[in-house]
């Protein structure tokens, strides 16, 4: 028996949940070829592989939303052979997505209350309500009123949200896909607190994320897949990142940031005073030349995706921006792409991919003008189209003219990033880009940036990933209050710089003020 194999036929008292070889084949596609993982109580567990490697799946086959074809999956001692969510959540499973799944309609509180009553439970008693999702709210650091519409709650509070309704579920086995990809710094330090805190309480989490600083301050063990087998479980402190990196892909990565000297051109986009009351934003002034790569930092929330979105047409400003030396006032998205703008929006779900349509009919959907011929699609053009895209940005998918649904989270999002590249911008507006890629797609990404800012594309990249933004960007501007702060250069800006301006830090003000 190999030594990987050992480790997991042992079952202590303290085992949560143990899994071998467990396979799973969506037609044609072997999405899990045996997968071998265990969690214990009181650990924090990361499962990591690159994009298409099977971390979903997996989570799905546990928490009861996927049955495998084969294998054995025991949950707290007892053996599961027909899985369903119900009977995973009475065995203590929980899981946490990267996309919130809420009712729009509903308060936070009836969210909460939704997923933790019984549909039996006629008579609603709601000043429990509201206790129970303050409480737990505040277990979580958030003071968020229970009484909001979920509508109303940015990416992050609608995240932190779902984190209540698994905490008040009382889950001991708690699975979290990449749950920090939408939170600012702050959140994610919450975030951290309470999954140790659970961890002391003796919950078992299991952690997937791509963000190997994140695994590496948080989980206990560590195992790799790769390509739907699991390739070894480690002690966390027994690897560093280049290790976990290159047990992942199979090969090593020369560099994550390849940010080259890109010459720098005329002014793209001067806005000045820039305000949109429907967001909050105020007298926002920056301008972005061709090539050169303008980074938005700051807290979830700050105003970079909304300076996005007006920019973009989808929330109008009542004021003019002066794009490529002429002033224009966008009021609609299908004017921003007559003008050259690109915008990859940082919520895929709602704005970004139909799920049901092919992977080349996304794809063309901004630029139908490229793939048509007097007015007619050629669905042939289109698919070459879609299939070059697919190489060039190495999408793990079996061909163009497969549904989006079925490409894997990090692999959607490539999709997402050639439609707006099939428009051929003269500006892009990157939110959140490398959100649940994975390390090596993430280094192709970013080389496709740096490639747009060579041939003269003013790229926007609005990240929370500071390390993201210190390699790539030219100049960095910070927001704080739905505002510019001030900017930093490539030369200037450090960590500390740009976090002490997003919190407003007295004695952190350098670099060129823009409010003045
Ligand atoms: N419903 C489905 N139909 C067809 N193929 C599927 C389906 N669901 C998943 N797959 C395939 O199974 C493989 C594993 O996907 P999975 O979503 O588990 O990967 P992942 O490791 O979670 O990736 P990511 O990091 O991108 O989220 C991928 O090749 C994916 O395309």
């Amino acid at each position: 028996m190999s030594d990987l194999a050992a480790s997991y036929s042992l079952m202590t008292t303290r085992t949560l949940l143990r899994a071998a070889s467990i396979t799973k084949s969506f037609a044609g596609v072997h999405a899990l070829k045996g997968v071998s993982f265990d969690l214990v109580e009181g650990e924090v567990h990361a499962l990591i592989g690159e994009n298409g490697a099977g971390k979903s799946t997996f989570t799905r086959i546990v928490t009861g939303a996927l049955s495998p074809d084969s294998g054995e999956l025991r949950i707290r001692g007892h053996l599961v052979t027909r899985n369903t969510p119900e009977h995973a959540r009475s065995l203590g499973v929980a899981a946490i997505y990267q996309q919130p799944l809420l009712f729009p309609h509903l308060t936070v509180a009836e969210n909460i209350a939704m997923f933790l009553e019984s549909s039996a439970t006629w008579r609603v008693n709601w000043k429990s309500r509201y206790s129970q999702a303050r409480e737990l709210l505040l277990r979580l650091g958030t003071n968020l009123d229970p009484r909001r519409l979920a509508s109303s709650l940015s990416m992050a509070e609608q995240q932190i949200v779902e984190i209540a309704k698994a905490i008040g579920s009382n889950a001991t086995i708690l699975f979290m896909d990449e749950p920090t990809a939408l939170l600012g710094e702050r959140e994610v330090e919450n975030l951290f607190r309470l999954v140790r805190q659970l961890r002391g309480e003796g919950v078992g989490i299991v952690y997937i994320s791509h963000r190997l600083e994140e695994i590496q301050a948080i989980a206990d063990r560590i195992t790799v897949l790769r390509d739907g087998s699991t390739i070894t479980c480690r002690e966390a402190a027994s690897v560093d990142r280049r290790d976990l990196i290159e047990l992942m892909v199979g090969r090593s990565l020369a560099s994550i940031f390849p940010k080259r000297d890109v010459p720098v051109r005329e002014t793209a986009l001067k806005v000045e005073g820039l305000s949109n009351p429907a967001l909050g934003l105020q007298n926002v002034s920056f301008a972005v030349k061709r090539g050169e790569i303008l980074g938005f930092a700051g807290l979830v929330g700050s105003g970079r995706t909304e300076v996005a979105r007006t920019l973009f047409g989808l929330s109008p400003a009542a004021s003019t921006i002066e794009l490529f030396e002429t002033p224009v006032r966008i009021t609609s998205p299908a004017q921003a792409i007559r003008l050259g703008i690109g915008y990859l929006p940082e919520d895929r779900r709602q704005h970004g991919l139909i799920q049901e349509m092919a992977i080349s009919e996304n794809i063309s959907m901004a630029n139908l003008r490229e793939v048509s011929h007097r007015g007619l699609i050629e669905r042939s053009k289109e698919e070459d189209q879609g299939q070059s895209y697919i190489r060039d940005l190495h999408i793990k998918a079996s061909g163009p003219s497969v549904a989006a649904r079925t490409l894997s989270g990090g692999n959607q999002q490539k999709v997402a990033l050639a439609r707006w590249l099939a428009i051929h911008p003269r500006l892009m507006i990157l939110d959140e880009p490398t959100q649940g890629v994975d390390v090596g797609s993430k280094a192709e990404i970013h080389e496709l940036i740096v490639q747009m800012a060579e041939r003269g594309v003013a790229v926007i990249l609005i990240s929370s990933e500071l390390p993201e933004i210190l390699g790539m960007c030219d100049r960095i501007a910070v927001f704080r209050g739905r505002t510019i702060v001030g900017t930093l250069t490539r030369g200037e800006a450090t960590q500390a710089k740009i976090m002490a301006l997003a919190f407003g830090h007295p004695n952190a003000l350098c670099g060129e003020a823009l409010q003045q």
